[in-house]
């Protein structure tokens, strides 16, 4: 099936052509939106005329003589100072929508021109830690612009930079070597059982290295076996890392979440490199030694109190660390992945790392011209009260009992809606719903702001929530089965109620929102169009009677309305990691 072309593009274009006819040499953004005095209204001419010195009323009107009215645009006309109102055919609109609708899965969204390759870093929990609820945001959001990525026909390639490596290792591993049998084998365990043994690994070494000096001394000779790669040393961090990732699957599991293990690409993955990297840094003199330690100094890039902060590559005890490790994958993303487009999805607290990160490498020129990097720093989870999410006693929230809170609530909404359900019908409605809420809460904010996680307001089903769209897309599904044998038809020969074009209209800008979204960054503003959309059903729903519509003909079509808005939620919503059930 062929891709689309948008109704907005389609009268952008004539407008676009109709402006240089008689403006020559000006190049001209007709600053279409969608009006609600027409089907659109195009703003772009006054600022063209005050440019070109030319009386915008004039020049509005030199503009719609040339525009030819038929097929797609039914009327055109100039009011105000110089805007122009346009309005579409009927005929168009269900056309348009029909082309969408024969398109499947795509709805007539055109691929891009020239895709990238995106490599995008996110859900990158620590190895032996718990997942927190910033764990949970770079998921979500990571997740959901990959959705849209791939989706406009951008490659995309995943990267969980996995905190596996580090000082901690050695008094974790020799806890191991001096009580065998602790850990047990990744394979015999699942993800919560995997979490509480390493909780306790890690609980118990921290009191004995903090309490018995001669501990602490074999924990350090520890990190340098690990780190000269000692066998038995390797193998027990190995222990640790597969243990985590049992327990790591197990959330993006609950999660509903896809994650493939050759995409979990940990810091200590960059080890390797980690000595060229310095000496390259260090020969091109982009970095330089200060008191023993290779540094990057960087005079525009400020931190807190407006002080120079300089970028460690290596440290004076000759170990690397995290800026290192960015700095090796960042060539290898490029030289090896091949990307036009690094993304990070890292809490905004990470921001003047990646902003240094960047710039270092950018002076190596393994960042060129070609290619973007961007940290899409998010904000921070915060609790009803307004305050960072903890618990009562000031602890992390657990990220498992957080879900499991949020599926719990989604079952008692369920349960009240539809009373005819199996017990198992509602447990597996109830996931898809009490996720999908965690995930709209997080996705329908802007990134950057703050959030707060707010259960009740989440599994609401009044409001901006992926409960009102799933209930919206569940209604449709009702319609249809209750349609039985009536199959919904396109009918362009007929006339539309406002309901309907409103409706149709906003059904066009599926493809434009998804393209907007996924270069701006901003999945909001998918969630948004959505919530939107499902508005838009709702009025026509109650305007327009649809079974009890007063011909087979208008009932075919409006049939076909309900579909067409269906598969759209559903798939706005698969791109952002949200399902959509048939029934609620
Ligand atoms: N390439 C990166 N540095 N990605 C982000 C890693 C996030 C880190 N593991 C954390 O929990 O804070």
């Amino acid at each position: 099936m062929a891709p689309v072309t948008s109704l907005s593009d389609a009268v952008n274009q004539q407008l676009t052509s109709a402006i240089s006819a008689s403006l020559p040499e000006t190049s001209a953004d007709p600053l279409l939106r969608r009006s609600d005095r027409a089907d659109f209204q195009a703003n772009g001419i006054l600022a063209l005329a005050k440019k070109a010195k030319a009386n915008p009323r004039d020049l509005a009107t030199q503009v719609v003589s040339r525009i030819t009215t038929g097929d797609v645009i039914k009327d055109v006309e100039v009011s105000g100072p110089g805007f122009l109102n346009i309005t579409l055919t009927d005929k168009a609109i269900t056309e348009n929508l029909a082309a969408r609708y024969e398109d499947g899965d795509r709805l007539g969204v055109p691929l891009k021109d020239e895709p990238g390759t995106t490599v995008i870093d996110y859900a990158q929990p620590n190895v032996a830690k718990e997942m927190h609820v910033g764990h949970l945001r770079s998921a979500v959001i990571g997740d959901a612009l990959r959705g849209m990525l791939d989706f406009t026909g951008e490659k995309t390639i995943g990267r969980h930079h996995i905190g596996d490596w580090g000082t901690q290792f050695g008094m974790l591993i020799q806890y191991l070597i001096e009580n065998p049998g602790e850990l047990a084998p990744p394979d015999e365990v699942d993800g919560e059982q995997a979490m509480s043994n390493l909780n306790r690994v890690y609980k118990a070494s921290r009191v004995v290295f903090d309490s018995d000096e001669e501990f602490k001394e074999r924990a350090r000779k520890r990190v340098v076996a690990l780190q000269s790669g000692d066998k038995e040393t390797l193998e027990l961090w190995q222990q640790f890392v597969d243990e985590s990732k049992v327990y790591f699957y197990s959330v993006f599991e609950k999660l509903d979440m896809e994650i493939r293990d050759d995409e979990i690409v940990g810091e200590s993955a960059y080890n390797e490199g980690m000595p060229e990297t310095a000496r390259l840094l260090e020969e091109m003199g982009v970095a330089v030694r200060s008191e023993g330690a290779l540094v990057v100094f960087f005079d525009e890039i400020r931190g807190k109190d407006d002080q120079p902060v300089p970028l460690i590559v290596q440290k004076a005890d000759g170990g690397f660390g995290y800026a290192a490790s960015d700095l090796t994958a960042i060539r290898n993303r490029v030289t090896d992945l091949h990307a036009t487009t690094l993304l990070y999805v890292v809490d905004v607290r990470q921001s003047l790392h990646f902003k240094m990160v960047f710039e270092a490498a950018r002076r190596a020129g393994w960042l060129s011209d070609g290619v973007t990097a961007h940290n899409m720093g998010y904000g921070t989870v915060l609790g009803a009260d307004g305050k960072p999410f903890k618990t009562r006693e000031g602890e992390t929230v657990k990220l498992e009992d957080l879900l499991d809170e949020a599926v719990q609530r989604a079952a008692e909404v369920v349960r009240e809606k539809a009373q005819d359900l199996t017990e198992d019908e509602i447990q597996e409605r109830a996931a898809q719903v009490g996720i999908g809420a965690v995930k709209y809460a997080d996705l329908s904010t802007s990134p950057n702001r703050d959030y707060k996680f707010d259960l009740d307001q989440m599994v609401s089903l009044n409001g901006d929530t992926s409960v009102y769209l799933q209930y919206a897309y569940a209604r449709i599904q009702s319609i249809l089965r209750k349609a039985g044998e009536v199959r919904p038809a396109a009918r362009p020969e007929l006339e539309l109620a406002d309901a309907e074009r409103a409706l149709g209209l906003h059904l066009d800008a599926f493809g434009s929102t998804v393209f907007e979204a996924a270069a701006e960054y901003a999945p909001h503003k998918l969630a948004a169009y959505l919530y939107q959309l499902a508005s838009l059903y709702t009025s026509f729903y109650d305007k327009c009677p649809v079974l009890k519509a007063d011909t087979p003909a208008q009932v075919e079509n409006r049939l076909f309305l309900c579909d067409l808005t269906a598969r759209t939620l559903h798939q706005g919503m698969a791109l952002l990691g949200i399902r959509t059930p048939e029934r609620l």
